[in-house]
């Protein structure tokens, strides 16, 4: 499903933020991407995301090598892929149905799918209610709601979380975890990068640890492994 070959990634400055990466991620699966500071996590999901480009090696996600990609494919592809930040990244002038129905909107599905799907997804996250709010109207948790419902309207094979709690306190961290991890088993693959040792500890799913841009550990119940 995620396949990286020999994947490196040389910064324009000459660092190597990552070296040789060969990992296999397989549909379904639930994987914790840790490691210090500047380890390479960021660049590991910007090339996911194809932000960035390998300086050498292949990524194949969903059978689809995004290597050579033309640019009319890019889209195709950032439709298996739902992405959700840090800092929520919602739009502020739109309300919570409006941020969701938006995700639709750039994949051109009809008025009459968003009337369909968008409450479906709103009530899943528990946001039925708040619906005709605004971002800053909403808490934290409830603002990583509506991305993580925004990340998962189109149906994307894999979601891809950078530090998701990394803004909210602890319990609603838990809220967040919980919600990823029920969208984990209805089948989506999940890949997040995160410092939260604590969750990393008790979820007991695959950690895969990166050091100086490379992979040290690759362990199917693993622990976080680092003191912050
Ligand atoms: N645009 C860039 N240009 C040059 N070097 C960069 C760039 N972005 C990141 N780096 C370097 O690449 C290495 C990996 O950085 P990366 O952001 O992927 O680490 P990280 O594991 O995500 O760190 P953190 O946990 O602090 O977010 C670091 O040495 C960093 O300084």
């Amino acid at each position: 499903m995620i396949e990286f070959f020999n994947v490196t990634k040389q910064y324009k400055n000459g660092t190597s933020a990552l070296s040789n990466i060969n990992i296999q991620i397989n549909k379904g699966d639930f994987v914790f991407l840790v490691g210090p500071s500047g380890a390479g996590k960021s660049t590991f999901i910007k090339l996911l995301l194809k932000e960035l480009e390998p300086t050498e090696g292949r990524i194949i996600i969903d059978e689809m090598d995004t290597t050579n990609l033309s640019r009319r494919k890019i889209p195709m592809l950032r439709r298996k892929m739902g992405f959700v930040f840090q800092d929520f990244r919602l739009l502020q002038n739109k309300t919570v149905f409006e941020n969701v129905a938006f995700a639709m909107e750039i994949i051109e599905a009809s008025p009459k799918e968003i009337r369909r799907q968008v409450p479906t997804i709103l009530s899943m996250v528990s946001l039925s209610d708040k619906a005709n709010m605004y971002p800053d109207q909403l808490s934290g948790g409830e603002q990583q709601r509506v991305s993580i419902a925004r990340a998962i309207v189109n149906s994307p094979s894999v979601l891809i979380a950078d530090e998701p709690t990394g803004n909210l306190d602890p319990d609603t961290a838990w809220e967040i975890m919980k919600l990823i991890k029920q969208i984990n088993r209805r089948g989506t693959t999940v890949v997040m990068a995160t410092h939260a040792k604590e969750i990393v500890d008790m979820m007991q799913q695959r950690v895969i640890a990166l050091e100086g841009g490379r992979i040290v550990r690759d362990d199917k119940k693993g622990v976080y492994g680092y003191e912050d």
